[in-house]
């Protein structure tokens, strides 16, 4: 497939999608196109079935009916194009963040635009020759080095699941710029960034928010542009 095809496909296809465990559908029937180079900010209370949806889009979980692509494939075909953030942080306590970001920089071999761990976690506003664990971080700053971690690989889709949870405002502020950073940052293949996050804070994702979806029960309630 050549690059002109791949920026007109949409980096995100759910077609009638529904994931069922036993008889509740956490997702039902959700059918949803985003464009590449999209910010899209998923609303819903608890147990609208947000993480869900993100979950499937990361290919950790299989749609139980319906359709999901990502860039036109399988999740899993496309899984160094994606970057997923859950509400676990997945640093490792005992040591620092640059000790942590160089270890998973070991396992993103392969991965053609790697950022270097020590421009990753400055690109978030923390120091990386910070000798402090990160077990003995502040929560905004475990967060900014999650997201130094996930934006080391330079996805060109980033799922971030409650990435806002229990930060101060200058954590949520440091996470926004260097969001709105990567958004413009060139890709190696020409496709835009694309940012799927779901929060519970609508007013800190508000300057992300190109496109607002809610979610209540596990539909897709709206899909429209941000006044
Ligand atoms: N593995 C699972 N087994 C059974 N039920 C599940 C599973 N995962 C999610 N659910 C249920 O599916 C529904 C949607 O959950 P989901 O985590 O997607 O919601 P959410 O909108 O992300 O909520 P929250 O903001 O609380 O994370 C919930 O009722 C949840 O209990």
């Amino acid at each position: 497939m050549n690059s002109a095809s791949q920026t007109t496909l949409p980096a995100i296809a759910l077609d009638r999608c529904s994931r069922l465990y036993g008889r509740f559908a956490a997702l039902r029937e959700v059918t949803l196109d985003i464009a590449a180079g999209s910010s899209v900010v998923l609303l819903g209370e608890n147990g609208a079935g947000k993480s869900t949806l993100l979950r499937l889009v990361a290919g950790l979980t299989s749609p139980s009916l319906g359709s999901i692509r990502v860039f036109g494939e399988e999740p899993l075909d496309v899984r160094e194009r994606i970057a997923y953030m859950s509400h676990a942080t997945m640093l490792y306590d005992e040591m620092t963040a640059v000790e942590n970001l160089a270890y998973f920089a070991s396992l993103y071999e392969g991965f053609t635009t790697l950022i270097a761990p020590d421009e990753s976690l400055r690109a978030v506003g923390l120091d990386p020759a910070n000798p402090r664990r990160v077990g003995e971080y502040s929560q905004g700053m475990r967060q900014r080095a999650a997201l130094a971690r996930v934006l080391m690989t330079s996805p060109d889709l980033l799922l971030l699941d409650e990435p806002f949870s229990n930060l101060d405002v200058d954590s949520a502020n440091a996470m926004v710029a260097r969001l709105k950073q990567w958004q413009h940052e060139p890709s190696h293949n020409g496709t835009p960034r694309t940012l799927l996050l779901t929060t519970h804070q609508a007013e800190l994702a508000r300057p992300l928010a190109q496109t607002t979806l809610r979610m209540n029960g596990g539909r897709l309630l709206s899909f429209g542009d941000a006044a």
